[in-house]
């Protein structure tokens, strides 16, 4: 495959709309474009003999590599072919023309996360076209609704492998990247594996009160009264979980990258981790690394301009933090709403799933260690983190403990932004080098111990 055609399967990716509108609400004529898209441009995955290839729940796809060594415990690559909506206000370029221009692909997925769908079969498909042969067996799997909660497709597909008495060494999946320039002292670029992730609560705060006309309104309406509990919310923080632990070892590794007197500080947490802790509460995206975060997302009341609302309803979005249990977080709201004409529906609730192992026997963690070293030999760091975001993985904490959330690719703020947000893009190097990272990476899975230099170079 030359450079153009390899940069030209994201285009046609990203041209196909697989937006995820809302819980029910798929573009499924997209979907199924795409299944038959990725047949059309990765011929020898779907050809070869010991590729095994079925659609779960319609749209998502299973892919099961058989290695030639049974003795090996199988591992399993995840990544999601939906995307987020993307509205063509404020983009350089329209959001789904996937058009290649300056050395990047523009587009919706290019990095959430059409990016890791072409670069896993695109890097199956050089390995099977220089005819290796993999030892340990692998499944890729490929969600369809990721976007709004995986449950017809991450969750069906954990669970027909958990029929088949199927167990995995490790999952990995997207989440967290290469993290550059987050961190105002932190010049250099540091990887954080996420060994584990927020949980998320979707609380549903309604008020039930008379209606009536409103030349003579009352003295509180259902809007006043759920006005004032959500605001006491958004201004009553949740506790800061920073000293329980996993964040404080992410900046013990962290700390001899930094300048004195950063490094001091970060060295001794014992004695400065009070300061730290509040000073990542300074930052959005460093506040969310400490705590549960609550953001008020919907809101919905009234019904006509001199009616007086009989109803008033407003969702809150949670994202638990690690420390904490989704238990634990409706107490805390419970006090701090403190009205009892708020009812409380929780609309779905997922604890944060158990950490992952980061030691040395945690084969997943080391396998991608030595894959960053070697594909990225300029990061010095590579240090276990939580993830923010809520990933398909979390639905398969039934099949391993090992679940690795990492996109071999540099993010800096104005990406992170794009996330979800506009323009959206992926630099062609950075997507070449994402296929070499899975290229590697499949062949450091084979090696016994120690990954050694391998056979196929790319
Ligand atoms: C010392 C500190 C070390 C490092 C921290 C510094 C900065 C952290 C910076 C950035 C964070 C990096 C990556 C996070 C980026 C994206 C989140 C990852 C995956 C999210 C995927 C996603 O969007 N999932 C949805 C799933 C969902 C769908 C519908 C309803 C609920 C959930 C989501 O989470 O919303
Ligand atoms: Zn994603
Ligand atoms: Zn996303």
């Amino acid at each position: 495959m030359d450079r153009k055609s390899c940069t030209g399967v994201v285009t046609g990716a990203i041209h196909i709309p697989t937006v995820s509108f809302g819980p029910k609400e798929l573009n499924t004529t997209a979907l199924a474009e795409f299944g038959e898209y990725i047949h059309s441009v990765f011929p020898t995955v779907f050809k070869t003999s010991f590729v095994q290839h079925e659609v779960i729940g319609e749209y998502s796809h299973l892919f099961t590599v058989q290695g030639s060594d049974p003795s090996l415990q199988p591992y399993m690559l995840l990544a999601h072919s939906d995307v987020v909506p993307a509205p063509d206000e404020g983009w350089e370029v329209p959001p789904f023309s996937g058009l290649e221009r300056d050395g990047f692909i523009h587009g919706r997925g290019t990095l959430d996360n059409k990016n890791s769908v072409m670069a896993i079969l695109q890097a199956l498909e050089l390995l099977l076209l220089r005819n290796y042969i993999p030892r340990r067996s692998f499944f890729i799997a490929l969600g369809h609704d990721e976007e709004i909660s995986g449950h017809n497709g991450a969750q069906k597909i954990s669970a027909l492998l958990q029929a088949r008495g199927v167990q995995l060494a490790f999952i990995v999946d997207e989440g967290n990247f290469i993290l550059d320039g987050f961190i105002p002292n932190l010049k250099k670029p540091f990887a954080i594996i996420a060994v584990t992730e927020k949980g998320a609560i979707d609380l549903m705060l309604q008020v039930n009160m008379t209606p009536g006309h409103s030349s003579a309104p009352p003295k509180e309406t259902s809007i006043g009264i759920l006005a004032a509990a959500v605001s006491r919310l958004e201004q009553t923080p949740m506790p800061n979980m920073f000293g329980s632990g996993l964040l404080k070892m992410t900046l013990q590794e962290l700390a001899h990258e930094f300048p004195f007197p950063t490094n001091i500080i970060l060295s001794n947490l014992w004695l400065f981790g009070p300061l730290v802790s509040r000073l990542m509460e300074r930052n959005y995206i460093t506040n969310a690394l400490v705590t549960t975060t609550t953001a008020l997302t919907m809101f919905n009341a009234g019904v006509k301009v001199n009616v007086i609302p009989p109803v008033a309803q407003a969702i809150i979005n949670f994202r638990v933090d690690p420390a904490q249990t989704v238990q634990e977080v409706l107490e805390l709201v419970k006090n701090i709403v403190a009205d009892s004409r708020v009812q409380f529906h929780v609309l779905s609730a997922i604890d944060p799933p158990p950490v992952s192992p980061s030691d040395h026997q945690a084969l997943g963690y080391q396998l991608l260690r030595q894959t960053i070293r070697s594909v990225f030999p300029e990061v010095n760091i590579v240090a276990p983190g939580i993830c923010i975001g809520n990933t398909d993985s979390r639905h398969y904490t039934n099949l391993t403990t090992g679940i690795y959330r990492f996109n071999p690719l540099y993010l800096n703020p104005q990406s992170f932004r794009s996330i979800h947000g506009i323009n959206e893009k992926i630099s062609v190097r950075a997507y070449e080098t994402q296929v070499k990272f899975i290229f590697e990476f499949i062949q450091n899975a084979d090696t016994d111990q120690e990954p050694v230099p391998h056979l196929h170079e790319l």
